[in-house]
Protein backbone atom coordinates (compact mmCIF):
# COMPACT_ATOMS: atom_id res chain seq x y z
CA UNK A 1 0.00 0.00 0.00
CA UNK A 2 1.53 3.70 -0.63
CA UNK A 3 -0.49 5.41 1.65
CA UNK A 4 -2.31 4.77 4.54
CA UNK A 5 -4.06 7.21 6.63
CA UNK A 6 -5.49 5.24 9.82
CA UNK A 7 -7.55 6.57 12.89
CA UNK A 8 -7.18 10.30 11.75
CA UNK A 9 -8.33 13.33 14.14
CA UNK A 10 -8.17 16.66 13.33
CA UNK A 11 -9.47 20.61 14.38
CA UNK A 12 -8.05 23.82 13.43
CA UNK A 13 -9.21 25.01 17.23
CA UNK A 14 -8.89 22.97 20.46
CA UNK A 15 -12.23 21.49 20.83
CA UNK A 16 -13.28 21.48 17.92
CA UNK A 17 -13.03 18.67 15.13
CA UNK A 18 -13.08 18.79 11.16
CA UNK A 19 -12.14 15.33 11.00
CA UNK A 20 -13.23 12.37 13.54
CA UNK A 21 -11.64 8.83 12.31
CA UNK A 22 -10.52 8.96 9.15
CA UNK A 23 -9.26 5.58 7.24
CA UNK A 24 -8.22 5.17 3.82
CA UNK A 25 -5.65 3.55 1.64
CA UNK A 26 -4.55 4.55 -1.55
CA UNK A 27 -2.67 1.93 -4.01
CA UNK A 28 0.25 2.40 -6.17
CA UNK A 29 -0.86 4.19 -9.70
CA UNK A 30 -4.08 4.80 -8.89
CA UNK A 31 -5.86 7.95 -9.22
CA UNK A 32 -8.48 8.83 -6.49
CA UNK A 33 -10.94 11.84 -6.25
CA UNK A 34 -11.54 13.26 -2.84
CA UNK A 35 -15.24 14.64 -3.14
CA UNK A 36 -17.28 16.49 -0.60
CA UNK A 37 -19.45 19.67 -0.20
CA UNK A 38 -17.32 22.94 -0.14
CA UNK A 39 -16.18 23.16 3.57
CA UNK A 40 -16.10 19.57 4.75
CA UNK A 41 -12.06 19.45 4.74
CA UNK A 42 -10.68 18.45 1.08
CA UNK A 43 -8.10 21.02 1.01
CA UNK A 44 -7.03 20.37 4.82
CA UNK A 45 -7.05 16.36 4.11
CA UNK A 46 -4.26 17.47 1.72
CA UNK A 47 -2.27 19.70 3.52
CA UNK A 48 -2.37 17.15 6.61
CA UNK A 49 -1.12 13.76 4.18
CA UNK A 50 1.74 15.91 2.69
CA UNK A 51 2.87 17.34 6.29
CA UNK A 52 1.79 21.31 6.68
CA UNK A 53 -0.38 20.63 9.52
CA UNK A 54 -0.05 18.84 13.09
CA UNK A 55 -2.95 16.18 13.23
CA UNK A 56 -4.41 15.36 16.78
CA UNK A 57 -4.32 11.39 16.94
CA UNK A 58 -4.28 8.68 14.19
CA UNK A 59 -1.06 7.43 11.48
CA UNK A 60 -0.07 8.26 8.26
CA UNK A 61 2.30 5.79 6.51
CA UNK A 62 3.79 6.45 2.96
CA UNK A 63 4.65 3.11 1.96
CA UNK A 64 5.68 1.47 5.22
CA UNK A 65 7.37 4.69 6.52
CA UNK A 66 5.41 6.58 9.45
CA UNK A 67 5.30 10.37 8.73
CA UNK A 68 5.19 13.42 11.51
CA UNK A 69 3.71 16.15 10.32
CA UNK A 70 5.83 19.36 10.36
CA UNK A 71 7.63 18.50 13.14
CA UNK A 72 9.16 15.38 11.01
CA UNK A 73 10.16 17.55 8.12
CA UNK A 74 13.30 20.18 8.19
CA UNK A 75 12.12 22.07 4.96
CA UNK A 76 7.64 21.60 4.99
CA UNK A 77 6.20 18.78 2.37
CA UNK A 78 7.05 15.46 2.85
CA UNK A 79 9.67 13.96 0.22
CA UNK A 80 8.28 11.94 -2.16
CA UNK A 81 5.24 13.30 -1.71
CA UNK A 82 4.24 17.31 -4.38
CA UNK A 83 1.23 19.59 -3.18
CA UNK A 84 -0.46 21.56 -5.92
CA UNK A 85 -2.47 23.80 -3.80
CA UNK A 86 -4.68 26.63 -4.97
CA UNK A 87 -1.57 29.19 -4.24
CA UNK A 88 0.98 28.06 -7.12
CA UNK A 89 4.00 29.33 -5.68
CA UNK A 90 5.65 29.78 -8.68
CA UNK A 91 8.94 31.39 -9.00
CA UNK A 92 8.25 35.47 -10.62
CA UNK A 93 11.67 35.79 -12.16
CA UNK A 94 12.02 32.60 -13.67
CA UNK A 95 10.26 31.67 -17.13
CA UNK A 96 7.89 29.17 -17.34
CA UNK A 97 10.11 26.54 -18.23
CA UNK A 98 12.48 27.59 -15.36
CA UNK A 99 9.57 27.39 -13.14
CA UNK A 100 8.47 23.49 -14.41
CA UNK A 101 12.90 22.70 -14.09
CA UNK A 102 13.41 24.31 -11.04
CA UNK A 103 13.53 20.82 -9.22
CA UNK A 104 15.22 18.70 -11.85
CA UNK A 105 18.83 17.98 -11.31
CA UNK A 106 21.53 19.92 -13.74
CA UNK A 107 23.46 16.93 -13.67
CA UNK A 108 22.39 15.81 -17.94
CA UNK A 109 21.31 19.29 -19.44
CA UNK A 110 20.04 17.39 -22.14
CA UNK A 111 17.65 15.39 -20.60
CA UNK A 112 16.46 17.98 -18.73
CA UNK A 113 15.67 20.00 -21.51
CA UNK A 114 13.56 17.20 -22.75
CA UNK A 115 11.78 16.52 -19.49
CA UNK A 116 10.90 20.20 -19.47
CA UNK A 117 9.55 19.64 -22.67
CA UNK A 118 7.63 16.93 -22.33
CA UNK A 119 5.85 18.37 -19.42
CA UNK A 120 5.03 21.15 -21.26
CA UNK A 121 3.02 19.09 -23.72
CA UNK A 122 1.40 17.39 -21.02
CA UNK A 123 0.20 20.67 -19.49
CA UNK A 124 -0.60 22.27 -23.14
CA UNK A 125 1.92 25.61 -22.25
CA UNK A 126 4.41 24.30 -25.12
CA UNK A 127 3.94 28.04 -26.86
CA UNK A 128 4.34 29.80 -22.86
CA UNK A 129 7.66 28.10 -22.45
CA UNK A 130 9.49 31.76 -22.05
CA UNK A 131 7.02 33.79 -20.46
CA UNK A 132 7.08 35.32 -16.86
CA UNK A 133 4.73 33.89 -14.65
CA UNK A 134 3.46 37.71 -14.00
CA UNK A 135 1.94 37.22 -17.74
CA UNK A 136 0.36 34.24 -17.76
CA UNK A 137 -3.61 33.83 -16.53
CA UNK A 138 -4.55 32.01 -13.46
CA UNK A 139 -4.90 28.65 -15.21
CA UNK A 140 -2.41 28.80 -16.97
CA UNK A 141 -0.19 29.62 -14.07
CA UNK A 142 -2.03 26.79 -12.05
CA UNK A 143 -0.71 24.82 -15.19
CA UNK A 144 2.88 25.56 -14.92
CA UNK A 145 2.72 24.38 -10.55
CA UNK A 146 1.22 20.97 -11.92
CA UNK A 147 3.88 20.44 -14.68
CA UNK A 148 6.08 21.07 -11.97
CA UNK A 149 4.87 18.88 -9.64
CA UNK A 150 5.25 16.28 -12.12
CA UNK A 151 8.91 16.86 -12.74
CA UNK A 152 9.88 15.10 -9.54
CA UNK A 153 7.97 11.93 -10.00
CA UNK A 154 6.68 12.40 -6.92
CA UNK A 155 5.05 8.86 -5.66
CA UNK A 156 1.70 10.76 -4.75
CA UNK A 157 1.14 13.65 -6.20
CA UNK A 158 -2.07 15.72 -4.61
CA UNK A 159 -3.91 17.81 -6.27
CA UNK A 160 -6.22 20.87 -5.21
CA UNK A 161 -9.03 21.23 -7.67
CA UNK A 162 -6.43 21.69 -10.14
CA UNK A 163 -8.86 22.12 -13.17
CA UNK A 164 -10.77 25.24 -11.61
CA UNK A 165 -9.38 28.00 -13.58
CA UNK A 166 -9.91 26.48 -17.04
CA UNK A 167 -12.14 26.58 -19.43
CA UNK A 168 -14.39 23.46 -20.24
CA UNK A 169 -11.99 22.77 -23.58
CA UNK A 170 -8.80 23.24 -21.82
CA UNK A 171 -9.77 21.04 -18.68
CA UNK A 172 -10.80 18.38 -20.87
CA UNK A 173 -7.65 18.41 -22.58
CA UNK A 174 -5.58 18.48 -19.35
CA UNK A 175 -7.36 15.99 -17.79
CA UNK A 176 -6.57 13.49 -20.32
CA UNK A 177 -2.93 14.11 -20.84
CA UNK A 178 -2.51 14.25 -17.18
CA UNK A 179 -3.75 11.02 -16.47
CA UNK A 180 -2.92 9.68 -19.20
CA UNK A 181 0.73 10.57 -18.05
CA UNK A 182 0.01 9.54 -14.63
CA UNK A 183 -1.29 6.10 -16.14
CA UNK A 184 2.01 5.37 -18.03
CA UNK A 185 4.23 6.28 -14.90
CA UNK A 186 2.58 4.90 -12.30
CA UNK A 187 2.11 7.43 -11.06
CA UNK A 188 -0.60 8.16 -7.48
CA UNK A 189 -2.88 11.08 -7.72
CA UNK A 190 -5.13 12.02 -5.20
CA UNK A 191 -7.45 14.67 -6.60
CA UNK A 192 -10.04 17.00 -4.88
CA UNK A 193 -12.91 18.01 -6.89
CA UNK A 194 -16.28 20.07 -6.60
CA UNK A 195 -16.96 18.47 -9.89
CA UNK A 196 -16.54 14.38 -9.57
CA UNK A 197 -18.18 14.14 -12.88
CA UNK A 198 -15.68 15.59 -14.94
CA UNK A 199 -12.72 13.34 -13.53
CA UNK A 200 -14.90 10.50 -13.63
CA UNK A 201 -13.92 8.58 -16.15
CA UNK A 202 -9.82 8.19 -14.67
CA UNK A 203 -11.06 7.30 -10.73
CA UNK A 204 -10.45 4.29 -9.33
CA UNK A 205 -11.62 5.35 -6.40
CA UNK A 206 -14.22 8.13 -4.96
CA UNK A 207 -13.54 9.42 -1.59
CA UNK A 208 -16.28 11.13 0.10
CA UNK A 209 -16.49 13.45 2.94
CA UNK A 210 -19.40 14.79 5.14
CA UNK A 211 -19.08 16.35 8.38
CA UNK A 212 -15.60 15.22 9.18
CA UNK A 213 -15.98 11.60 8.53
CA UNK A 214 -15.28 9.25 5.15
CA UNK A 215 -18.77 7.94 4.48
CA UNK A 216 -18.09 6.13 1.36
CA UNK A 217 -14.96 4.93 -0.16
CA UNK A 218 -15.94 2.94 -3.39
CA UNK A 219 -14.60 2.88 -7.35
CA UNK A 220 -16.72 4.87 -9.57
CA UNK A 221 -18.96 2.25 -11.44
CA UNK A 222 -20.12 1.64 -7.32
CA UNK A 223 -20.47 4.92 -6.20
CA UNK A 224 -22.70 5.79 -8.95
CA UNK A 225 -24.75 2.53 -8.89
CA UNK A 226 -24.84 3.11 -4.76
CA UNK A 227 -24.64 6.21 -3.60
CA UNK A 228 -24.22 5.59 0.53
CA UNK A 229 -27.11 8.68 0.59
CA UNK A 230 -28.31 11.36 -0.76
CA UNK A 231 -25.58 13.91 0.28
CA UNK A 232 -23.16 11.20 -2.03
CA UNK A 233 -25.78 10.89 -4.92
CA UNK A 234 -25.84 15.08 -4.93
CA UNK A 235 -21.90 15.15 -5.37
CA UNK A 236 -22.64 12.42 -8.76
CA UNK A 237 -24.86 15.46 -10.71
CA UNK A 238 -29.01 16.32 -10.69
CA UNK A 239 -30.71 14.34 -8.21
CA UNK A 240 -34.54 13.81 -6.87
CA UNK A 241 -34.65 13.67 -3.32
CA UNK A 242 -38.10 12.62 -1.67
CA UNK A 243 -39.11 12.62 1.25
CA UNK A 244 -40.11 9.20 3.49
CA UNK A 245 -44.42 10.04 2.59
CA UNK A 246 -43.49 10.51 -1.35
CA UNK A 247 -41.40 7.26 -1.72
CA UNK A 248 -44.11 5.10 -0.78
CA UNK A 249 -46.27 7.26 -3.15
CA UNK A 250 -43.64 6.31 -5.99
CA UNK A 251 -42.95 2.93 -4.55
CA UNK A 252 -39.57 3.40 -4.93
CA UNK A 253 -36.42 1.61 -2.40
CA UNK A 254 -34.74 5.40 -2.05
CA UNK A 255 -35.21 9.00 -0.87
CA UNK A 256 -32.95 10.31 -3.74
CA UNK A 257 -32.72 9.08 -7.70
CA UNK A 258 -30.99 10.80 -10.38
CA UNK A 259 -32.92 12.20 -13.51
CA UNK A 260 -31.93 9.35 -15.58
CA UNK A 261 -34.16 6.43 -13.67
CA UNK A 262 -37.28 8.02 -14.53
CA UNK A 263 -38.55 6.61 -17.81
CA UNK A 264 -41.41 7.09 -20.04
CA UNK A 265 -43.75 3.67 -20.42
CA UNK A 266 -47.07 2.68 -21.58
CA UNK A 267 -48.52 1.21 -17.89
CA UNK A 268 -46.54 3.96 -15.43
CA UNK A 269 -47.38 6.64 -12.71
CA UNK A 270 -49.58 9.66 -14.33
CA UNK A 271 -46.53 12.67 -14.84
CA UNK A 272 -47.90 15.78 -15.87
CA UNK A 273 -45.41 18.17 -17.72
CA UNK A 274 -44.64 21.41 -16.40
CA UNK A 275 -41.49 22.42 -18.23
CA UNK A 276 -39.55 20.97 -20.91
CA UNK A 277 -36.37 22.66 -22.39
CA UNK A 278 -33.18 21.76 -24.11
CA UNK A 279 -30.11 21.23 -22.43
CA UNK A 280 -27.46 20.22 -24.95
CA UNK A 281 -27.56 16.40 -25.37
CA UNK A 282 -30.99 15.56 -23.65
CA UNK A 283 -33.99 17.55 -22.66
CA UNK A 284 -34.49 18.55 -19.43
CA UNK A 285 -38.00 18.09 -17.58
CA UNK A 286 -39.88 19.51 -14.98
CA UNK A 287 -42.56 16.81 -14.14
CA UNK A 288 -45.23 16.21 -11.20
CA UNK A 289 -46.14 12.74 -10.58
CA UNK A 290 -48.96 12.63 -7.43
CA UNK A 291 -48.21 16.33 -7.63
CA UNK A 292 -44.45 15.38 -6.28
CA UNK A 293 -42.38 17.78 -8.75
CA UNK A 294 -39.63 15.53 -10.17
CA UNK A 295 -37.04 16.06 -12.71
CA UNK A 296 -36.32 14.15 -15.61
CA UNK A 297 -34.42 13.65 -19.09
CA UNK A 298 -35.77 12.57 -22.15
CA UNK A 299 -34.32 12.69 -25.69
CA UNK A 300 -37.57 14.91 -27.64
CA UNK A 301 -39.08 17.65 -26.27
CA UNK A 302 -42.53 16.61 -23.82
CA UNK A 303 -45.69 18.07 -23.70
CA UNK A 304 -48.84 17.33 -21.65
CA UNK A 305 -48.91 13.95 -19.59
CA UNK A 306 -47.02 11.33 -20.21
CA UNK A 307 -46.94 7.79 -17.83
CA UNK A 308 -43.50 6.62 -16.36
CA UNK A 309 -41.75 4.35 -13.81
CA UNK A 310 -38.95 5.02 -11.69
CA UNK A 311 -36.19 2.28 -12.34
CA UNK A 312 -34.34 2.63 -8.51
N1 LIG B 1 -6.41 27.88 8.62
C1 LIG B 1 -7.64 27.62 9.06
N2 LIG B 1 -8.00 27.91 10.33
C2 LIG B 1 -9.22 27.62 10.81
N3 LIG B 1 -10.20 27.02 10.07
C3 LIG B 1 -9.90 26.71 8.79
C4 LIG B 1 -8.61 26.98 8.23
N4 LIG B 1 -8.62 26.55 6.95
C5 LIG B 1 -9.84 26.03 6.73
N5 LIG B 1 -10.62 26.12 7.83
C6 LIG B 1 -12.00 25.63 7.97
O1 LIG B 1 -11.97 24.21 7.86
C7 LIG B 1 -13.06 23.74 7.09
C8 LIG B 1 -12.56 22.94 5.91
O2 LIG B 1 -11.90 23.80 4.99
P1 LIG B 1 -11.25 23.25 3.65
O3 LIG B 1 -10.69 24.41 2.91
O4 LIG B 1 -10.33 22.13 3.97
O5 LIG B 1 -12.54 22.67 2.90
P2 LIG B 1 -12.73 22.22 1.38
O6 LIG B 1 -13.59 21.00 1.41
O7 LIG B 1 -11.41 22.11 0.70
O8 LIG B 1 -13.55 23.46 0.82
P3 LIG B 1 -13.66 23.98 -0.70
O9 LIG B 1 -14.25 22.85 -1.48
O10 LIG B 1 -14.60 25.15 -0.58
O11 LIG B 1 -12.28 24.35 -1.16
C9 LIG B 1 -13.87 24.96 6.70
O12 LIG B 1 -14.93 25.09 7.61
C10 LIG B 1 -12.90 26.11 6.84
O13 LIG B 1 -13.56 27.29 7.19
Amino acid sequence: MLLNVRNLYFGYKPGTLLFRNINLSVEKGKIIALAGESGCGKSTLLNIIYGLFDWQSGEIYLEDERLFGPKGNIVPGELGMKLVSQNYDLMPYLTVSENIGKFISNTNLSEKKQKIQELLQVVGLEDYAHVLPKNLSGGQQQRVAIARALSVMPKLLLLDEPFSNLDYSRKMELRERLFNYAKEHELSVMISTHEIQEILPWTDQIIVLQEGRLIQNDNAEETFRNPYNAYVAKLLGEVNTISEEEKSVLNVSKNYFFPHQIKITENGLDAQIVESRFAGNHYWNKILVHNIPLVMYSENKLEGNIKVEIKD
